[in-house]
């Protein structure tokens, strides 16, 4: 999937933008504070809705203007997606029509985001690693979103209960389908990690990083191995009335990472982000397999974040994938690239 269109207003300090990206790998070098992740963070928010680097997307709005538009045609299908966003809320249209709902810009414009803050996939809690799983199976599994939708809405109704101190009968009543949720989404998950778990190792080869090992991946489904769900959830209900909240389950799952045996939790920052790396661009391959699914990529500074040779190695494996990249940095690429310089917010061909 690529993208042949992209135009961009009211976005932090760009000047208003109409871009037609190359289907191979696109380079915006600039001095820092130019504006180069304002483009990625354009690009992010069309497909997911929010910013990757601001919990607040007003933030994004370009100081002084009401709005920010962003709009990007399709280069495979011609499909048209463009979101409006003010400080009362956002606006977004697909082939012309209305839509306000987030996954439909999420299934037709996946993308795989690497940047500084991606090695807290390792070090940070484990919804991070949970989310990640979950981006995964929204796209390959259209069933699944409605699946963790369900589930989301028992788990809250079932920590309401628990906490408003609901009789019995009140989570007798819910508990059989919040069960039947939790399989499938714990059956989904764990089928994934093992598709996931091939895909990470044939990265982790053609990439030839410098890690202790092979990366393993284990799914750990949130509730002890040789215990049953449904009978922690009968057995501990007193425990959980007393915290209020339901302590097991797919909510409290873990993707437990891994190298020669050691938790890459404990790794050192440099190896975490290799592993992020890995990781992501195994998620990258995998949605890849399913041809229209085949994600953008967007890589944010890889220069300042890896040492030369690990540079060298992505660039490279990069060049040899089919994939549509966009890359910042402030230096120009060093391999072939089409290329943008970005400098107080202008961004012109190179
Ligand atoms: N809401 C806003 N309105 C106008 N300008 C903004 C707004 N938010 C941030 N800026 C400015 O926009 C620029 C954003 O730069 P951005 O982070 O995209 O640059 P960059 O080229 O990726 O830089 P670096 O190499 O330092 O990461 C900064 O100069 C920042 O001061």
């Amino acid at each position: 999937m690529s993208l042949d269109r992209l135009s961009i207003r009211g976005v932090r300090n760009l000047e208003p933008l109409e871009l037609s990206p190359a289907p191979g790998m696109n380079w915006f070098s600039g001095p820092n504070g130019a504006g180069k992740t304002s483009i990625l963070e354009a690009i992010y928010l069309l497909a997911r809705g929010r910013s990757f680097r601001s919990a607040r997307t007003a933030r994004v709005i370009q100081k002084d203007a009401k709005a920010l538009t962003v709009v990007a045609r399709r280069g495979d299908t011609g499909n048209r997606l463009g979101v409006e966003r003010d400080a009362d809320g956002w606006r977004g249209r697909i082939d012309g029509r209305d839509c306000q709902r987030i996954s439909e810009f999420a299934a037709l414009l996946p993308l795989t985001l690497i940047e500084p803050g991606s090695h807290a996939l390792i070090d940070g809690g484990p919804d991070r690693r949970r989310q990640f799983l979950d981006w995964q199976l929204f796209h390959v599994e259209q069933s699944y979103l409605l699946a963790w939708q369900r589930f989301a809405r028992l788990l809250r109704q079932r920590n309401a209960a628990l906490k408003a101190q609901a009789p019995d009968r009140v989570l007798d009543a819910l508990e059989p389908e919040f069960l039947r949720g939790a399989e499938v989404i714990g059956r989904a998950r764990d089928e994934l990690v093992g598709r996931l778990s091939a895909h990470v190792e044939a990265v982790q080869g053609e990439l030839g990083f410098r890690l202790p090992g092979p990366l393993s991946l284990r799914y750990r489904s949130g509730h002890p191995a040789d215990s049953e769900l449904a009978d922690l959830l009968r057995e501990q209900r007193a425990r959980d009335r007393e915290r209020g909240f339901t302590r097991h389950g797919p909510h409290r799952a873990e993707l437990a990472l891994a190298c020669e045996g050691r938790a890459a939790v404990e790794m050192s920052r440099g190896q975490q982000k290799l592993i992020a790396v890995v990781l992501l661009l195994a998620q990258y391959r995998l949605l890849a397999g399913g041809q229209s699914l085949a994600p953008l990529l967007l890589v944010d500074d890889p220069v300042s974040e890896l040492d030369a040779p690990h540079l060298a190695a992505l660039l490279d494996w990069l060049g040899r994938e089919s994939v549509q990249s966009w890359i910042t940095a402030t230096s120009d690429s060093p391999v072939s690239a089409t290329m943008f310089h970005v400098e107080h917010g202008r961004v012109s061909p190179q």
